[in-house]
């Protein structure tokens, strides 16, 4: 963090309570920086557990803003979350994708709908997050955390590139028990509350019962995938993901679901420890989303003769679920022939994983980084 970039602008923290963000305020109070605050409350459609932490979350970020002498201020997203994030989740589970939410809540409303209403007053937003921003040749990067078990640029990898511009870091460059350290050194008021797990703003909610809620349940078969034998019945295929191997309720195991028919409301599942059908080296990506710029090849490449030429094969790292592996690959950003007839908005591309990559499910997002895993280009969503 480059204290003296900060030093005449106008900052806006996202403080939501969690010993992350508080430390965010201390750090840059400590560089005699005074940031605004602000909580975001989304709270849940109606009054009920799913609230049960919000009160002390706001316990705690006006007990951290009063230390530091900050102002605190309250923005209600409630509306936004539940007609934006909320609608995409159901809509993509609905199609028998697997969507992040977590991914969609920092692009329409960390980064979004509050910045609607309030952060336009401000140059810049500062979070929690466990990631870093570089400039490299005047252009401002997305680059991962020193803490690769903790690192969020997956969740921040669909954000605006106006998003990006005008967010900061400023814990991105310790790692998890730095931060924890650096709280329990200053006495912060949560330096032992435990991190906040589950659904970004729902916390306490499970993942199935926030589907359930929205779309009840749909019972139907579940079926071997090698011999088409029905062995099992499902109460909705949008509570299975494909890869998925526990909650099937099957005997025998284990059990592997390996594909969706959403029309006819079937799962397809393997037998065994390890089926080859659970593996993919090669999918489709659409929707590209560059943060910063598109992903180029390499001098050595894009100067070899039309003959030597890998199509257009970019070296890449990526990701498409939040686990510390990057996988190593290629990018095809060629892959969007006239042959395809799929009915894919945005652009298409395709990812040659050099590695065999398991539970491989549309809908999710495939994180685009360098062969070094320290820039992050963006992301696309997977489509098979
Ligand atoms: N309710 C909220 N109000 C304001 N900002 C929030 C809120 N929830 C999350 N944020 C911001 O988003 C960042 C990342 O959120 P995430 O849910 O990943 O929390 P976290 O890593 O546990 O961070 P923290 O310890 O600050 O809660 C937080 O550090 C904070 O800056």
């Amino acid at each position: 963090m480059n204290i003296e970039e900060l030093k005449d602008k106008r900052i806006a923290v996202l403080l939501s309570g969690g010993v992350d963000s508080s430390v965010v305020v201390y750090e840059l109070a400590s560089h005699g920086l005074h940031p605004d605050c602000f909580y975001i409350r989304i709270g849940p459609e109606e009054k009920e557990e799913w609230d049960c932490n919000s009160e002390e979350d706001m316990e705690m970020a006006t007990a951290v803003a009063k230390r530091f002498g900050c102002k605190l201020q309250v923005v209600d997203c409630h509306q936004e979350y539940w007609s934006q994030v909320t609608r995409y989740t159901m809509e993509k589970v609905r199609s028998g994708f697997t969507p992040n939410p977590d991914v969609m809540c920092n692009r329409l409303i960390k980064f979004g709908a509050f910045d609607e209403k309030a952060g336009h007053d401000y140059d810049l937003i500062a979070t929690g997050h466990y990631a870093q921003t570089e400039w490299i040749d005047g252009r401002k990067w997305l680059t991962t955390s020193p803490d690769p078990v903790k690192d969020q640029t997956d969740f921040l990898a669909q954000i605006e590139g106006w998003q990006l511009k005008k967010a900061i870091f400023p814990i991105g460059h310790y790692e998890k028990n730095e931060v924890r350290e650096i709280a329990e050194r200053e006495h912060l008021i949560n330096a032992r509350r435990k991190d906040s797990q589950g659904i970004c703003f729902l916390g306490n909610i499970d993942y199935n019962e926030y589907v359930r809620r929205y779309l009840g349940e749909q019972p139907g078969d579940i079926v071997e995938l090698e011999t088409g034998t029905k062995i099992g019945e499902h109460s909705g295929h949008w509570f299975h993901t494909i890869g998925q191997r526990k909650g099937l309720g099957l005997s025998g195991g284990p059990w592997f679901v390996i594909k969706k028919d959403v029309e006819h409301n079937v799962l397809y599942v393997s037998h065994g420890y390890d089926p080859e059908t659970a593996y993919k080296k090669d999918f489709k990506i659409h929707d590209l989303h560059w943060l910063t710029e598109e992903p180029t090849p390499p001098h050595h490449l894009s100067e070899a003769s039309e003959s030597q030429k890998p199509g257009s094969y970019i070296p890449i790292t990526f990701k498409i679920r939040h686990t510390p592996e990057y996988h190593p690959g290629y990018l095809d950003l060629n892959a969007a022939s006239s042959s395809d007839h799929t009915e894919l908005t945005g652009d298409t591309a395709t990812i040659h994983s050099l590695d065999k990559i398991h539970g491989v499910a549309p809908g999710q997002f495939c994180v685009i980084y360098d062969e070094q895993h320290h820039r992050c280009f963006g992301s696309g969503e997977i489509t098979l």
